[in-house]
């Protein structure tokens, strides 16, 4: 459960478990204030710090931290949105147990200081920021000073990480326990800075009642699912991984998958190619195999090889009728499938076709486990899920939640704050890769590390998530400048890391 991420209602259920398990709540408060005042100490040098109380409990957790700040010697001043007597419970408390001086918020002026605590709003934020709340969040982040959010940056939802009229932009996040999806969805990402988890002495006990469904996409996940090579191993153990390339002068998208899978992990990779192509494909392949594949009946036939486990489909193969024909043969085949960029635009116009074959594939596997995995990027969703991507005050969580769950498929939506969701209603948030990413070809890529994971017999969530991972952690191995090519070579790196 090292992987769960909590929404603020599943972290209010664990808060109160520990409370009725004999916890006071203040006492999780104070614990909360000494890590937020150990990191304001290291933020701050020696200067004077400013600490922002809201309402409810982040305001408690700013009285507490300005208390041990003020007893260690430390110059704070503490601006409150409340006054004191309208605080109430453990905010009350802590509230009472400061004996400095409180000033009005719009007396807050952030040029006064070495660091802004921010203990306006956390778990609780119910709506957007306004009045001198909003004015005294503007003028933080309008200044040159520091600031450290206690649990979130006020006016980030925890659920979401949408921004609710304004918020905070962190330069450090202590949160509490366990992250939540607002600290690695965009943009509240963005606006987390560097983010720390505190332990306040909440059990993970709670969390088997909490059930979480929400994770972040890492080793913590997948690690116990993914497969490694057997000492006795053969070649078949680990798949064969099969990438439909594209016409003669489209080739380039299949062979970057193809590499990514072999280097991934598949344990053989084969390129079926149009008869065109196939000069122009075998010129360029070494390790990973090629077969002539031309029509819908040829793939049925080579689909008799039931070796031929995981297939990719989409990336520069044209999105037309022989994309859609190719995906159901596979699906009708009951093997597993990664469709991504056209492939998953020659569903656009039929969608219920794709989610139908999915189902039924997945009813024909263990467990109903999924055998379609899509990797959309926002545009390509948009294509397969117009409705979805037109509603309203939907998180990138809940679209690709309700995309999957539509569609009888893993989907990946990506990004950089890419979200792998499952039929069953698990979801996880990667946080690897880096901006240089956003680069031709990578996507291809991604699909190819994904098949790898699904060929070696991994569950197509674990899987997913897996392969987006590696594929950010060979991004970040890399460094900057790095292109779509550069990707497959890195992952031996992140293999050692993984497997040590
Ligand atoms: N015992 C506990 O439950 C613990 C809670 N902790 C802290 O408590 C926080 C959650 O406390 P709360 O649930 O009290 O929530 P918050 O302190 O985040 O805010 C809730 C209060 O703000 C008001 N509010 C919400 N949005 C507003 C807006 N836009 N404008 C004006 N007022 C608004 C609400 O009506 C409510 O009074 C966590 O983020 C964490 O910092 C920690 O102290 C650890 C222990
Ligand atoms: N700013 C970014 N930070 C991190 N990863 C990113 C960023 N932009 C794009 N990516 C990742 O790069 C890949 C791009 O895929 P895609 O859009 O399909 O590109 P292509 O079709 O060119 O291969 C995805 O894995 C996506 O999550
Ligand atoms: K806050």
């Amino acid at each position: 459960m090292d992987a769960a991420l909590l929404t603020p209602e599943e972290m209010g259920a664990a808060d109160r478990a520990t409370i009725a398990a004999g916890t006071p709540g203040i006492l999780l408060m104070e614990r909360a204030a000494a890590a937020v005042a150990a990191a304001a100490m290291r933020l701050s040098g020696d200067g004077p710090i400013a600490l922002l109380a809201g309402p409810g409990n982040n305001g408690g957790d700013a009285y507490a931290a300005a208390a041990l700040l003020k007893s260690a010697g430390r110059a704070v001043r503490l601006f409150h949105l409340v006054a004191k007597e309208g605080l109430a419970g453990d905010a009350a408390i802590a509230a009472g147990a400061y004996d400095g001086p409180a000033e009005t918020l719009s007396s807050f002026r952030p040029g006064d200081f070495a660091l802004v605590v921010d203990g306006l709003f956390g778990a609780g934020l119910a709506r957007p920021l306004e009045g001198e709340a909003a004015a005294a969040v503007d003028r933080a982040n309008a200044a040159p000073v520091k600031v450290l959010a206690i649990d979130l940056p006020s006016g980030i939802s925890g659920a979401t990480g949408a921004v609710l009229g304004t918020a905070v932009k962190a330069d450090a996040t202590v949160t509490f326990f366990r992250r939540k999806p607002g600290h690695l969805l965009e943009p509240g990402r963005s606006y987390c800075g560097e983010i720390t988890v505190a332990d306040i002495g909440i059990s993970d006990d709670v969390l088997d009642t909490i059930a979480p469904t929400t994770f972040e996409a890492g080793p913590a996940l997948f690690q116990g699912r993914l497969k490694v090579p057997a000492d006795a191993g053969h070649k078949y153990d680990r798949g064969h991984a099969v990438v439909f390339s594209g016409p003669a002068h489209q080739t380039g998208a299949a062979r970057l998958a193809a590499t990514a899978a072999l280097r991934g992990g598949a344990g053989l990779v084969t390129v079926f190619a149009p008869a065109s192509a196939v000069l122009v494909v075998a010129a360029q392949l070494t390790a990973v195999m090629l077969r002539r594949c031309d029509d819908a009946a040829e793939l049925r036939e080579r689909l008799a090889d039931d070796r031929l486990n995981v297939f990719v489909l989409g990336p520069g193969f044209g999105a037309g009728d022989k994309a859609r024909d190719f995906a159901q043969a596979v699906l009708g085949a009951g093997r597993r499938l990664v469709l991504d960029a056209d492939g998953i635009t020659a569903f656009k116009d039929e969608p219920q076709a794709l989610f139908a074959a999915a189902g039924e594939a997945a009813r024909g596997r263990p467990g109903g486990e999924p055998a379609l995995v899509l990797t959309p990027h926002a545009g390509e969703f948009k294509r397969l899920f117009p409705d979805l991507a037109a509603e309203d005050g939907l998180s990138k969580l809940d679209l690709a939640r309700r995309a999957a769950a539509r569609a009888g498929a893993v989907v990946v939506l990506k990004g950089r704050d890419t979200v792998i969701a499952a039929p069953d209603g698990r979801a996880a948030i990667n946080a690897s890769g880096t901006a240089w990413l956003a680069t031709a070809g990578t996507g291809d890529v991604l699909a190819g590390i994904v098949a790898a994971q699904l060929a070696q017999g991994t569950p197509s969530f674990e899987a997913a998530a897996a392969g987006v991972w590696m594929h950010g952690k060979a991004a970040e191995a890399f460094g900057p400048g790095l292109i779509a090519e550069d990707l497959p070579q890195m992952l031996p790196k992140v293999f050692a890391g993984l497997c040590g």
